[in-house]
């Protein structure tokens, strides 16, 4: 059987890391970009709850438009101060754009960063309410939790990671956002009343990064 290709958005060589639905990729006319920034301290994970707009009452990372003049990185930082109060050395993590049918005739493009230190504290704001997860073990994050212990962050009390309350697509990528593995992406949903479905998606790693 011939092989699948990669979405028409996915420039460069990658990996597949994971992929589902047809390929009928849904047709946009531009991209318009957005960033999305998630702390992780030792064994825990900084998610904001929505309290307004799109993603109304999802669990997410702290971001939003790239304004004109602004970079991606910038745009990132200012909307981690604006949206849970906090600073932090985001690193680049992860891009994927998203595309829906019934939606907007343009793609999100989203900037994923991730950062393991921060300065100040997570604090409501009008948009988003901080809430800290706790991570599950795993080789990488069992490393990070003996160095939780060290720090004396560590909290096991804390509720799992709530996918079930986030983007249908999170799960897809987040582990390898917490384990430090760069990513390239697509999504398409469907909308139907203000619901959003997960249609098809691919998410791969770049291909110098795979043994
Ligand atoms: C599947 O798609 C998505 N998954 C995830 N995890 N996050 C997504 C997805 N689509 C959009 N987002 C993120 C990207 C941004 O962080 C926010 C949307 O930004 P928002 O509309 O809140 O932009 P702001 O500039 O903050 O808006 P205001 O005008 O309300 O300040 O969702």
């Amino acid at each position: 059987m011939p092989s699948r290709s990669v979405p028409p958005s996915i420039d460069g060589e990658f990996t597949e890391v994971t992929r589902g639905g047809d390929d009928k990729w849904l047709p946009y006319k531009t991209k318009r970009l957005y960033t999305n920034a998630f702390i992780i301290h030792g064994n825990k994970l900084l998610l904001g709850y929505k309290k307004r707009g799109f993603g109304l009452s999802k669990y997410n990372g702290f971001g939003g438009k790239v304004e004109p003049g602004e970079t991606p990185d910038q745009a990132a930082a200012r909307e981690l101060k604006e949206e849970a109060g906090i600073e932090a050395p985001l690193e680049h993590s992860g891009t994927f754009l998203f595309v829906t049918e019934g939606g907007p005739d343009w793609a999100f493009q989203i900037e994923i960063y991730r950062a393991e230190e921060y300065s100040g504290t997570p604090t409501e704001t009008d948009e988003m309410r901080p809430v800290w997860f706790s991570i599950p073990a795993s080789s990488e994050t069992a490393k990070a939790a003996v160095a939780s212990v060290i720090e004396n962050v560590i909290d096991n009390d804390l509720p799992p990671i709530p996918y079930e309350s986030m983007w249908d697509s999170d799960y897809l990528w987040l582990p390898l956002l917490l384990s430090k593995t760069h990513f390239v992406g697509r999504t398409d949903f469907k909308e139907v009343d203000g619901a959003f479905k997960l249609e098809r998606w691919w998410f791969g790693v770049p291909t110098s990064t795979c043994t």
